[in-house]
């Protein structure tokens, strides 16, 4: 193999880097200790990352964070409600005070942590991690998973449109669940997106694999004088109509169910929303969905895709290697960066892609394109 000048400094750096002998004086010299204890904790926090979430997990389902944001408690105060021995809830309490979840409040009552205050406010993070026990066990072994061993993974028969050929079949049970933590997970999103991107000079809105409505409500709050559209598979539609009906926005908002890959979309829309919808998909089928909302609008329509993207400044981790793999074990889709979705609007009939700046990039990317 050929190497270039930079690749070989750069070998040499790493050899000397991989010393023990060298590691050892970087722990010890006032110059280097700082960074050489950041990258060892860094090492050791993702060495350890399968426990930290485990203690999450726990606190979770526990409902920990509700019952602290009332005030704290003692492991003697919560261990009926934890269903276990003051001992063994001191023990999982200390660990959550360990990662910032929990803190203590003096000698024996726990509060809510520096990361843990986040939680009350926010059912969309609990639902997400309730429903993570899925991938504990897809990932149980990572390399079948990435070698396609694995014959069905439990979030692929979760997410029941991943990798369906005949996803518009599914009825009512296959898809209640996630729908539902769609709709519980969708309210940053949603805020950040509508912040970063006014709608007051569109008439109609068309949401595409809007799930059961959360979105468009949102968004009829906000914007009283736009007409709705909602397009998702037809059990998820059903869902829709009737909250929609519930919230009394039945007049302006109305939903269609068909496959998007397949079926023909309602026209009127001045502006398409597709929200965590393409990173569910292939190439193909992300193109199908882009060409399917091409076509419902005129040219000059406009294209808002709203999702996590790949190579986000600061939220790496989250496009690349949490839903690298999540949506490996959902047998379908992948994040991408900017670049490729420019690229991929393009393609589909879609002109000056640009991405507009969101509040929280960790986990809401906004890219606007107009129909050509
Ligand atoms: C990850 S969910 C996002 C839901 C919603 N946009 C949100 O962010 O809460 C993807 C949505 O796309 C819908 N979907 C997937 N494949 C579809 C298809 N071929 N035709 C219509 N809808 C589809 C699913 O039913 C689901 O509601």
């Amino acid at each position: 193999m050929q190497y270039s000048l930079i690749d070989r400094l750069r070998i040499w750096r790493d050899r000397k880097l991989a010393q023990p002998a060298f590691q050892r004086w970087a722990a010890d010299s006032w110059f280097t200790r700082r960074e050489a204890a950041r990258r060892a904790r860094g090492l050791f926090d993702i060495t350890a990352g399968f426990i930290y979430s485990q203690i999450l997990y726990a606190c979770v389902k526990l409902d920990l964070f509700d019952k602290l944001a009332d005030g704290p408690q003692s492991a003697a105060e919560l261990a009926d409600h934890m269903k276990m021995d003051v001992e063994a809830a001191d023990r999982l309490l200390r660990a959550a005070v360990a990662i910032d979840l929990l803190e203590r409040r003096g000698p024996e009552r726990y509060g809510l942590g520096k990361l843990g205050i986040a939680m009350p406010g926010n059912p969309g993070i609990a639902a997400m991690v309730r429903h993570h026990h899925m991938l504990y066990h897809d990932i149980d072994d990572p390399l079948a998973l990435f070698r396609g061993e694995l014959e069905e993974t439990e979030t692929g028969h979760y997410w029941s449109y991943a990798g369906s050929l005949d996803p518009a079949a599914d009825g009512e049970e296959r898809i209640a669940e996630y729908t539902t933590l769609m709709s519980t997970s969708i309210g940053f999103v949603a805020e950040d997106a509508l912040d970063a991107y006014s709608l007051k000079d569109h008439k109609c809105l068309m949401d595409i694999g809007g799930g059961e409505g959360r979105f468009v409500s949102k968004v009829a709050e906000r914007w009283p004088h736009l007409q709705l559209k909602l397009v998702d598979l037809p059990a998820v539609a059903e869902r829709a109509t009737k909250n929609f009906a519930e919230q009394g926005i039945g007049d302006r908002a109305t939903a269609h169910g068909c496959n998007v890959k397949k079926g023909e979309l309602p026209k009127g829309a001045d502006v398409v929303t597709l929200v965590r919808v393409i990173l569910d998909h292939n190439h193909d089928g992300a193109m199908e969905i882009l060409r399917a909302a091409r076509s419902a609008l005129e040219p000059g329509g406009t294209l808002l895709i709203i999702e996590p993207m790949s190579e986000a400044p600061g939220a790496e981790p989250v496009g690349d290697a949490y839903f690298g793999l999540y949506l490996l074990a959902m047998g379908s889709g992948r994040t991408r960066p900017p670049r490729m979705l420019k690229q991929m609007v393009e393609e589909a009939g879609f002109g000056e892609a640009r991405l507009v700046r969101t509040r929280r990039p960790i986990q809401t990317r906004l890219l606007v394109a107009r129909a050509v």
